[in-house]
């Protein structure tokens, strides 16, 4: 391998995240009373799948709120590949449940949006490569109005990896569409991150597709890690335990 190819792997391969007594309160206090998170501490290994569940209200989307950098910890740090994290970072990219598409622009020019700055032949080969990734090789040019809610959001999918993320943030990202796309894409999902070597972090309330997807899944309730496990060797109603 060529430096310059060494280095374009790293580029794609999974960053390491870790949490340090990350706590993010909406109103003052630590009783659950308060809304949020923390204190919560967590070490996400580079290239590993972690699915986040919980009841609504434990802080599923406070966690991610914090860890896209749009929410800042009012306590505690959050690292990746060790280097503080201060706000929206370029190697920690969301796609949240509802796919937000500019429908303005092509599916193209969607997924080279967050490219600006790279050459154009970079953003064309990256463009190509996140669509074909994706199952969309030629749907470029198409107009978002045109697509299916399962094509919307494997257009948002490979938006988010032609940024080359160190760690892919999902937001219930298939919860909006039927059983049987929920599915494929989860598959497609999969296969993405054993090819890419990305750091997911997955965020979900359903449990089954908790352990179908991830390698360990943290459970949260009232803001904190009820439970943290590998999925391997965990059942279904041992997850619900700990969440009853
Ligand atoms: N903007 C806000 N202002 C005040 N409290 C908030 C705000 N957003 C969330 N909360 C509170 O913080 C807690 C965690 O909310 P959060 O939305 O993170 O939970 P969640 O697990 O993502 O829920 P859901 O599954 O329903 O999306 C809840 O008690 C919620 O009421």
């Amino acid at each position: 391998m060529t430096r310059l190819e060494t280095a374009a792997a790293a580029a794609q391969s999974g960053a390491e995240l870790t949490l340090q007594d990350v706590t993010y309160r909406y109103r003052a206090g630590r009783d659950p009373a308060s809304g949020g998170v923390g204190p919560l501490s967590l070490q996400v290994a580079p290239g590993e799948f972690l699915c986040i569940v919980g009841p609504s209200g434990s802080g599923k989307s406070t966690l991610l709120g914090l860890l896209s950098g749009f929410l800042t910890p009012q306590r505690g740090e959050i690292r990746l590949d060790g280097e503080a994290v201060r706000g929206p970072h370029p190697r920690l990219t969301l796609v949240q449940q509802e796919a937000a598409l500019f429908p303005w622009l092509t599916v193209g020019g969607n997924v080279r949006f967050g490219l600006r700055g790279l050459s154009r032949t970079e953003q064309g080969r990256r463009e190509q490569d996140s669509l074909a990734l994706v199952g969309l090789p030629d749907m470029a040019s198409r107009r978002v109005h045109e697509l299916s809610g399962g094509q919307r959001q494997r257009v948002s999918l490979a938006r988010a990896l032609a940024t080359q993320p160190g760690v892919l943030l999902l937001d219930e990202p298939f919860s909006a569409l039927d059983v049987a796309t929920r599915e494929r894409l989860s598959t497609e999902l999969l296969d993405i991150w054993q090819r890419r070597g990305v750091t997911v972090v997955f965020v979900t309330h359903h449990l089954e597709e908790a352990l179908a997807l991830g390698q360990r899944v943290v459970a949260l309730r009232e803001g904190v890690a009820v439970l943290d496990a590998p999925t391997a060797g965990l059942s279904l109603s041992e997850l619900e335990a700990v969440l009853r």
